[in-house]
Formats: C-alpha cells, sequence, structure tokens
C-alpha cells in the first residue's frame, strides 16, 4: 500500500478536522502519500484533490469545519456519475480510501468497496444516527451548543416575571434522529422533548407544564428535534392548550460550527488513526466506530443494514428528568 485517499462528506461536523489530521499523520507514519478528496464525493467525480502532508495538518485539530471542505451530490448515486468516481479513484492509483461522513456516506463507501476499492469509513455527523457507533464525531459539540443554549434561556426564563408563565421551545437539528434534543434534554433544565421516534402527545405536554406551574414554577423550556415539524407550529399547537403566548428559537446551524469539543478531537483522532491502520491491516468494506469505549471496525453492510437502535433507556430517563 502507497497511497491512500480521504474525503468528508454529507453534513459537516465538528471534529472532522482532527480525523483528517489523525488520517495524515497516520498514513505519514505508515509510510503512505495521503490525498486530500475535495467536496466528498464531488471531487471524486470532478477530479479534484490535493497532496496533504504533516504540514497542512498540524494545527487543524481545534478548527470546525474541515479543511477539504465537505459536499451532497445525486450525481454519485447515478450509474454514470459512479463510474466516473471509479475511473478517477483509478487514474489517481488509490490503494485505499478512507471516508468520513455520515449514513448517506457510509452507503457510497460500501458501493465503492463493492466495486473493488478498498474502503474504510468514518461516522462523522452531528446527528449520532449511524449503526455500529455509540458516538459519530461532532454530536459531542452540538449537544454542548445546544446545552449552552438551554442554560442561556434558562437565565432569561427565570429572570423575568410576568402574568403568564414563559413558555420557550428551541428546535434542534435532527431530520430523522432525535438523539442531539434527547441527549441534550439530560444535560440541561428541559420540561418537555419531542423527537420523531416518538409519538408526540401534545395534550400530556401542556398538563405536565400545568401540573408544574400549580406548584409555583412559572416558566417551560421544550426542546424538539426538527424532524418533528416546524418550532413555529408546535408552538401554536402548544399556545391552543395552555392559553397563552409561546416563544420560539430557530437553533440552525449554529449547531454545527465553532470549535469541537475535547471529546470529538478525541474521538476523530481514534477512529482517523484506526481507520488507516485497518486499511494496512488489508482491511477494507469497513466502518470505525466506537462501542463501549473501545475502537472497532465493523462490516459497512452490517452499518446500512439497519437503522441505530433507538436508547430506550435515556428516553424513559428524560421523562422522569422532564416531569
Ligand atoms: N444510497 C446511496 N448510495 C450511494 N451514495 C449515496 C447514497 N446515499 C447518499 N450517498 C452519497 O453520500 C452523500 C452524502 O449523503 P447525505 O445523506 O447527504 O449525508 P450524510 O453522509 O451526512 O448522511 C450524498 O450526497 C451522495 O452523494
Ligand atoms: O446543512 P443542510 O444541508 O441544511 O442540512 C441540514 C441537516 O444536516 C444535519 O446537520 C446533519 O445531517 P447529515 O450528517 O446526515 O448530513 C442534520 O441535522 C440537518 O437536518
Amino acid at each position: 500500500m502507497k497511497k491512500i485517499g480521504v474525503l468528508t462528506s454529507g453534513g459537516d461536523a465538528p471534529g472532522m478536522n482532527a480525523t483528517l489530521r489523525a488520517v495524515v499523520k497516520a498514513g505519514t507514519y505508515h509510510n503512505l502519500e495521503v490525498i486530500g478528496i475535495e467536496a466528498g464525493y464531488i471531487g471524486l467525480l470532478e477530479g479534484r484533490y490535493r497532496n496533504l502532508d504533516i504540514l497542512d495538518v498540524e494545527e487543524i485539530v481545534s478548527y470546525g469545519g474541515t479543511i477539504i471542505k465537505t459536499g451532497r451530490t445525486k450525481e454519485f448515486q447515478r450509474e454514470e456519475g459512479f463510474n466516473k468516481a471509479l475511473d478517477n479513484i483509478k487514474n489517481l492509483e488509490l490503494d485505499g480510501l478512507v471516508v468520513i461522513g455520515g449514513n448517506g456516506s457510509m452507503k457510497g463507501a460500501q458501493k465503492l468497496s463493492e466495486a473493488g476499492i478498498k474502503v474504510m469509513g468514518v461516522p462523522g455527523t452531528i446527528d449520532n444516527d449511524i449503526t455500529g457507533t455509540d458516538y459519530a464525531i461532532g454530536f459531542d459539540t452540538a449537544c454542548n451548543i445546544v446545552t449552552e443554549t438551554v442554560d442561556r434561556i434558562l437565565d432569561t426564563a427565570t429572570a423575568l416575571v410576568g402574568s403568564t408563565p414563559r413558555v420557550f421551545v428551541i428546535e434542534v437539528m435532527g431530520r430523522h434522529s432525535g438523539e442531539i434534543a434527547m441527549t441534550s434534554t439530560l444535560a440541561g433544565s428541559v420540561d418537555a422533548l419531542l423527537i420523531p421516534e416518538q409519538e408526540v402527545d401534545y395534550d400530556q405536554i401542556s398538563a405536565n407544564l400545568k401540573r408544574k406551574f400549580e406548584l409555583g414554577k412559572n416558566y417551560g423550556i421544550i426542546l424538539m428535534a426538527e424532524g418533528v415539524g416546524k418550532v413555529d407550529e408546535i408552538s401554536r399547537e402548544l399556545e391552543m392548550r395552555l392559553g397563552f403566548k409561546v416563544r420560539e428559537t430557530l437553533l440552525g446551524h449554529q449547531q454545527r460550527g465553532g470549535r469541537p469539543t475535547a471529546f470529538d478531537r478525541v474521538l476523530g483522532s481514534k477512529l482517523g488513526a484506526e481507520a488507516v491502520n485497518q486499511l494496512v491491516k488489508g482491511e477494507s468494506s469497513k466502518m470505525v466506530g466506537v462501542r463501549n469505549n473501545v475502537v472497532k471496525a465493523v462490516e459497512l453492510k452490517v452499518v446500512n443494514s439497519d437503522k441505530k437502535k433507538f436508547n430506550t433507556k435515556n428516553y424513559e430517563l428524560t421523562k422522569m428528568l422532564c416531569y
């Protein structure tokens, strides 16, 4: 093995740069040339790439985003585009490819491996919705940003006394996954959680809030994942039941920016280096992940065959903490 490629794909996630640094460092350590492919599968289609050496990545461990850019492209999923990508991998004479990304990216990685390319996946998505790993790179940073937002809203919620209680609904990312909202509910002072994995019961939420208001609490904080609906519509539903104005916060892409937490830097460093170690050992068609604090490689076909198991224990705990 002489030359490997690396790309970041799908939604960017804080910690992708720490992962890239580890890939380049581990590759260089193993005497490999490392090629950074730009903008995910777009770079494979368009032949956009550059050499990465240790000086390119020396300082990036603390940066958000990804220095080689990420991207989404439907063309890669079509036969013609996919074949173009395969030709470019062959022209580049890559002996292996590290794909850092989310669920869609892992599906693309599996297709490449089925076409004979030696591929190793690394889970990178703030959504933490990938089977085969307890944590994906970026999730911890996103949860910290959401937790800080809840703390800030809590300060203003508790400071101002009005004629009616003040209720705040915060929409966080997660089209298909409530992981960010659920974990941040465990971390902050939250009264209700709305996630796409569970049916939303507006009556139960407003009854719980009213019970707390009767106890003397004069505010409420609700976290909802974007997969449940729009924050303004959810707020109107709650207003109808509560009988007063509900305030909305749409957190958006702030959750994907800024410096990665130490957790995400360490995770990215471990998984990036392990992806290269696995390729050097001759392994392929796998994704490196962390299970019970141990770094392990899982077959991509297992990763892609199942939706990540919902953490029922965490959900039960949120019900108690929100009560
Ligand atoms: N089923 C698939 N087969 C092949 N490639 C895919 C598939 N799904 C997604 N991809 C590729 O992976 C890219 C990233 O996927 P996407 O779902 O947008 O992000 P993420 O990897 O973060 O989940 C897509 O733009 C597409 O090029
Ligand atoms: O940046 P975009 O294209 O608006 O995408 C937003 C989506 O990307 C994410 O931040 C990350 O999703 P992926 O990692 O699966 O791409 C989602 O939470 C969010 O719904």
